[in-house]
């Protein structure tokens, strides 16, 4: 099967002008099919506050109240889409920015309030058009991935964006050979958050679950390993997590941490 390239960019690098512009110079260099999966909870949170818009997260899920969905959607389907896509052209890469709407590129249901918990209008997956996703690709067009779904009733709503990378390698899967890549500004999964150089070249489902026994993966680490397992159980090649400044290195597996069975 051809290969396909899933990339998800981390929030601290979109939030990063420079950083930025070098990621996507880096993705725009890649050979073959390549999909972008952004989220921009940072900025959402700065814009939300500045609004006076109180942002809460739990379990790394926002609240998504009615006037924090308005807030998300224009933040992620508006500016940051359009100004990657901007990037991209600059860097020779033609390419297609697309919330879940559009097209609709991903159906989602609203989740249901968790005990006390009730993340409002928070989106939990059910479908990714791989017809729309590979006619684009087909076409040429790179991919790039807003983390806003709907429900086909007309309702808007917010999906962790791991979530939407997970979800569409998934779908692509069905047809073509899939990479998937969460890339952040981190070197990879470390036995020290703080400590880069402690890098963890490779992760099973038991040193997983030792690695949150012991306190070494927490927040936003967690979301993203259990994604990164179960895209491969639903068949997805490989699964890698690194740093997006070594973009080129990360998806030949020369660096990062590599996901992986027992
Ligand atoms: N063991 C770990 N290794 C690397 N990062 C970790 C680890 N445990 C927790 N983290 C935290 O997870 C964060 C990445 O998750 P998140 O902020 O959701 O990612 P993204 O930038 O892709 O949106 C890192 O910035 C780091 O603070
Ligand atoms: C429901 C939910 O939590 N949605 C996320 C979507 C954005 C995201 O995931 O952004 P990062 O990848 O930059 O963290 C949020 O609003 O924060």
């Amino acid at each position: 099967m051809e290969p396909v390239y899933v990339i998800k960019i981390g929030g601290n690098i979109i939030d990063d002008a420079q950083k930025l512009a070098a990621f996507l110079e880096a993705f725009a260099a890649l050979p073959g099919k390549k999909v972008l999966v952004h989220g921009g909870g940072k900025l959402a949170t700065r814009i939300g506050d500045a609004l006076g818009i109180p942002q809460q997260l739990v379990d790394g899920r926002r609240i998504t109240d009615p006037e924090t969905l308005k807030v998300v959607t224009m933040v992620y389907a508006g500016y940051i889409n359009k100004n990657i896509v901007a990037g991209l052209y600059a860097a020779g890469c033609p390419a297609i920015g697309l919330s879940g709407t559009d097209g609709d590129a991903i159906r989602a249901h609203k989740r249901a309030a968790k005990g006390a918990v009730d993340y409002g209008f928070a989106g939990d997956v059910d479908a990714v058009n791989l017809d729309l996703l590979s006619t684009q690709l087909d076409s040429g067009l790179s991919v790039v991935l807003a983390p806003i779904t709907h429900d086909g009733n007309g309702q808007l709503l917010n999906t962790n964006a791991d979530t939407i990378a997970q979800e569409t390698a998934k779908a692509l899967a069905a047809r073509f050979d899939v990479h998937l890549v969460y890339s952040f500004e981190k070197s990879g999964v470390l036995r020290d958050a703080d400590d880069d150089a402690s890098l963890i070249a490779s992760i099973t489902p038991a040193s997983y679950d030792q690695l949150k026994t012991d306190g070494s993966v927490h927040s936003g680490m967690i979301p993203k390993l259990d994604n990164a397992f179960a895209a491969l159980r639903s068949g997805v090649r490989e699964v890698l997590i690194g740093k997006a400044e070594d973009l080129p290195q990360l998806v030949q597996g020369r660096t990062g941490t590599r996901i992986v069975h027992e």
